[in-house]
């Protein structure tokens, strides 16, 4: 599969000025839910009704969604709003009804694009479609089994594609439910800058309190649109409560948001950014020759544990460093997170080099 332009046919039909906005509850609870819901969210910049209805949860016991039941209600919605309708499919009984009633807009959920097996059941499924099916990430930082995905679906002459970032999980504990790595994101967008990428900020945040910034992050990285877990009582919500904001809330999320284009003609700015970006480059080549130069260093140091047959890793030493440099990172305005992660990357090679040294 190779980046077109036509990725993104299906999203430039919508012809916004703003980015898609997706909007709906976690799960469709209740008829009365669903409806009043998308009656608050049709005048709003959402253009597409959101709502889970068969629920994949991590353990067993807890809400799993209404069922078919609820794709009734949904089309209800979209009657009386006129709102296009989303909901996951993770199989091909799931893909039979959803079509069957005519939801416009089918996503994938992040456990089922792990498994190809399942992937390629539901593309036969979904085989020649038109309409758009979007593929959130994996739940693991994995963009080859991503992409692996969406190639899939193409390959099943589904043309009509987009992904969503829902962020990765991860054993250790942050400030996120699932980490955004957007790094990802950004390889993601290198290889297909024309297949329309959407986040989804409340599986990322796990919590109400951070899905502004989030939001403004993805748009400062050239996202198209946003996936919003929405409630007229997320208080109450019967799953993900914590996680859902209220129709008011989206409205003034979309009000002070900054949306910015991805380039400028203007002389003067390309002027100032050429000047800037000459400075980036003999920076990034400064950065490059004091890593040589550190990585020499270790070197040396790896003969000298040669000679005396000592192991290459010295964990009192690393430890110093690694605090040391956290602090003094701090002093000059760098995140925790970025020099650990930094400093992490340069002891692997560190090591890497002392090992061609000690084992030759
Ligand atoms: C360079 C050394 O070897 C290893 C690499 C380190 C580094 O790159 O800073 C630090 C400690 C060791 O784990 C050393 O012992 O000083």
């Amino acid at each position: 599969m190779e980046n077109k332009k036509e990725l993104r046919n299906w999203l430039d039909a919508f012809g916004l000025d703003h980015p898609l906005v997706i909007a709906g509850p976690c799960s469709a609870e209740t008829e009365e839910q669903v409806l009043k819901i998308a009656h608050q969210l049709k005048d709003t910049d959402a253009t597409v009704l959101r709502a889970g209805i068969w629920k994949p949860r991590t353990r067993p016991g807890n809400f799993e969604g209404v069922g078919a039941l609820g794709l009734k209600w949904l089309q209800k919605a979209k009657e009386e709003t006129g709102m296009l309708t989303t909901t996951e499919v993770a199989n091909p009984h799931h893909v039979e009804l959803a079509l069957k009633h005519d939801v416009d807009i089918l996503w994938i959920g992040a456990r089922t694009t792990v498994s190809p097996f399942i992937i390629q059941e539901i593309a036969d499924a979904l085989k020649g479609t038109d309409k758009p099916v979007l593929i959130k990430n994996p739940v693991n930082p994995d963009l080859a089994l991503w992409l692996g995905a969406v190639e899939r679906m193409y390959t099943a002459d589904i043309k009509n594609l987009g992904v969503i970032h829902r962020g990765f999980s991860s054993y250790e504990k942050s400030k996120y439910r699932n980490n955004p790595e957007w790094q990802i994101a950004i390889e993601l967008q290198n290889k297909f800058p024309d297949l329309p990428l959407i986040l989804d900020p409340s599986h990322i945040a796990g919590r109400r309190d951070i899905i502004f910034d989030l939001c403004q992050t993805a748009l400062d990285l050239n996202f198209d649109g946003l996936m919003v877990e929405t409630h007229w009582d997320p208080d109450n919500a019967w799953s993900d409560a914590k996680q859902q904001i209220t129709p008011e809330t989206l409205v003034q999320i979309m009000k002070d948001l900054k949306i910015r284009k991805e380039v400028s003609e203007s002389e003067d700015y390309q002027n100032k950014l050429q000047n800037l970006r000459a400075k980036i480059d003999i920076a990034d080549n400064q950065l490059i020759e004091l890593l040589a130069k550190r990585m020499k260093i270790s070197e040396d140091i790896g003969h000298v544990k040669k000679s005396q047959n000592v192991a290459i890793l010295q964990t009192k030493r690393w430890n110093e460093i690694l605090g040391k440099m956290v602090l003094e990172g701090e002093q000059v305005g760098l995140s925790e997170e970025f020099v650990l992660k930094l400093f992490k990357a340069v002891h692997q090679e560190s090591i890497n080099h002392q090992q061609t040294i000690l084992d030759n």
